[in-house]
């Protein structure tokens, strides 16, 4: 559990966004505590992947601010916001004709300077990101030659390598299989940074230490999730009928869904 004590690290202030003339996200006030996985869900278009890249500062906000270590995004230089906070976006693209190993290297950019070239402590991070992912054994391969589940895990390298304190991820586990899926959770879970982590798969979002729950652009719940993600939750939001089982492997919690109709 995260300890008041521990601070804010990230914080969205009112943050407003209207895209032709639609809300897509409304008054979203939201601080993330340092070194907590927070996990970012609301059905499709409720404006998830839109309050991510706003608390990245890819794009600018119409009302409100986001504050990084309590300072104004917009008064931060890409550079200073790059080793502070990593975003791994949905379906991110690299340039075509680069191995696994540069698209990883690239991370380190927001560190490299004239004074200061690629050195060994840069391939290291790199080294390490891609262990962290298990992709050491393809790091001379293509890009292009990777598939769509590959790509991904190279992608989170490339943020690792970047060192953030806060790792902002929208749907890391697109395009993974099922053992893949578990175990980058788990690596995710286990990183000594702050995760936001936007998610489909409302039992992932179990194993979070709190959830923020999205619709039409507004934050309407934010909280441990087994306080959260109760049924009444569950059919307002995601229009699903939900039981809780219980794993007799380890006690743990399991929701089962059956839609609603939706009239
Ligand atoms: N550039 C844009 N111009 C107009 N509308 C946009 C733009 N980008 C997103 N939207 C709209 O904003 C709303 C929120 O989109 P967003 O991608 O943030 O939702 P999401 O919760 O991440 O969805 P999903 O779960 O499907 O990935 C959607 O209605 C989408 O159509």
């Amino acid at each position: 559990m995260i300890a008041a004590a521990d601070g804010v690290v990230l914080q969205a202030c009112a943050l407003g966004l209207r895209l032709q003339g639609q809300r897509i996200v409304d008054q979203v006030t939201l601080p993330v505590q340092r070194h907590e996985m927070l996990g970012l869900i609301g059905p499709n278009g409720s404006g998830k992947s839109s309050l991510l890249r706003l608390l990245a500062g890819v794009i600018q906000p119409n009302e409100g601010q986001v504050l990084l270590q309590g300072q104004p995004l917009q008064k931060m230089g890409r550079r200073a916001i790059a080793r502070e906070l990593a975003l791994v976006a949905q379906m991110a693209e690299t340039q075509d004709a680069i191995s696994v190993e540069d698209a990883v290297a690239l991370g380190r950019t927001p560190w490299l300077s004239a004074l200061q070239p690629f050195s060994l402590q840069d391939w290291d991070a790199v080294q390490q990101a891609l262990n962290a992912v298990g992709m050491e054994a393809k790091r001379h391969s293509a890009w292009h030659s990777l598939s769509g589940g590959e790509r991904q895990r190279v992608h989170i390298a490339r943020a690792l390598a970047q060192q953030p304190g806060v790792l902002l991820l929208d749907e890391p586990c697109n395009h993974l299989d099922i053992h893949q899926q578990l175990s980058l959770m788990a690596l995710i879970r286990a990183l000594p940074v702050t995760k936001v982590v936007a998610l489909h798969d409302l039992n992932q979002a179990l194993a979070c230490d709190r959830v923020a729950v999205m619709q039409q652009g507004r934050l309407v719940a934010l909280g441990a999730p087994a306080q959260v993600l109760d049924a009444a939750l569950l059919a307002q939001v995601f229009r699903v009928e939900a039981s809780t089982l219980v794993d007799p492997w380890d006690g743990s919690r399991v929701l089962r869904f059956r839609p609603l109709s939706s009239s």
